[in-house]
């Protein structure tokens, strides 16, 4: 049975977006998969031979004004001799986001990555997760206590550093990781199943 492959091609200016890779590879290793962590502002050849090699990658940048970073604007448009070769079609897609206020924006981010994805022809994998604090009875420790659907969203203060990362949106990001991996075995072996 091959172990499928999941890369997290990530953006982070000061290192909070960061955290949130970590528990999206975490998440995924502990599913099974083999996962790489990779800066998007850092590719080398042997980094986009490990995401054209990989069965999901998983999309992540902080929000800066109401979208990716720059950064990751930068990694997109230098996909496109990907698109034009198909290179990452029915490949598995999913996406994580951090901001400093709690809207901020940011599933616009997680649109944007979406759409991204389509363009790729690649297979979107939401949360998967019903809302967390939304009620009298819930908490902010509550996984994907933000409430977005689209992929891992997480808020931290913009006075803090990337140790206050919140533990759920943390473990909001290791679901994530779980969930993509988990689907990508299931795809890995459909596949197998369907080739003569
Ligand atoms: C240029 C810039 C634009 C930003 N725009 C937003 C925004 O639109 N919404 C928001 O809530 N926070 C915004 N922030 C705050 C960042 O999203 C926040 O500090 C985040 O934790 C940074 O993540 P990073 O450490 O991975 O770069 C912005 C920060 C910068 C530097």
């Amino acid at each position: 049975m091959s172990t499928p492959v999941v890369s997290i091609a990530y953006h982070s200016g000061y290192g909070h977006t960061t955290v949130l890779a970590q528990a999206v590879r975490d998440g995924a290793a502990d599913a099974g998969a083999t996962a790489h962590l990779l800066r998007v502002d850092e590719l080398t050849e042997s980094g986009w031979a490990l995401l054209d090699a990989s069965d999901a990658i998983v999309f992540g940048s902080p929000t800066y004004m109401g979208t990716a970073s720059g950064a990751f604007h930068a990694f997109a448009e230098a996909t496109s001799g990907r698109w034009f070769a198909g290179a990452w079609q029915d490949k598995l897609a999913a996406g994580f986001t951090n901001s400093a206020s709690k809207s901020g924006d940011k599933p616009h981010t997680l649109y944007y990555f979406q759409t991204l994805a389509a363009q790729h022809g690649m297979h979107w994998i939401n949360l998967g997760l019903k809302p967390g604090w939304n009620s009298s009875t819930s908490s902010e420790n509550d996984l994907n206590r933000l409430g977005i659907f689209a992929g891992a969203s997480a808020q931290t203060n913009n006075d803090q550093g990337p140790e206050a990362v919140h533990k759920a949106d943390i473990a909001t990001a290791e679901h994530l990781g779980r969930r993509v991996a988990t689907t990508a075995h299931t795809f890995t072996r459909g596949r197998t199943t369907l080739t003569p």
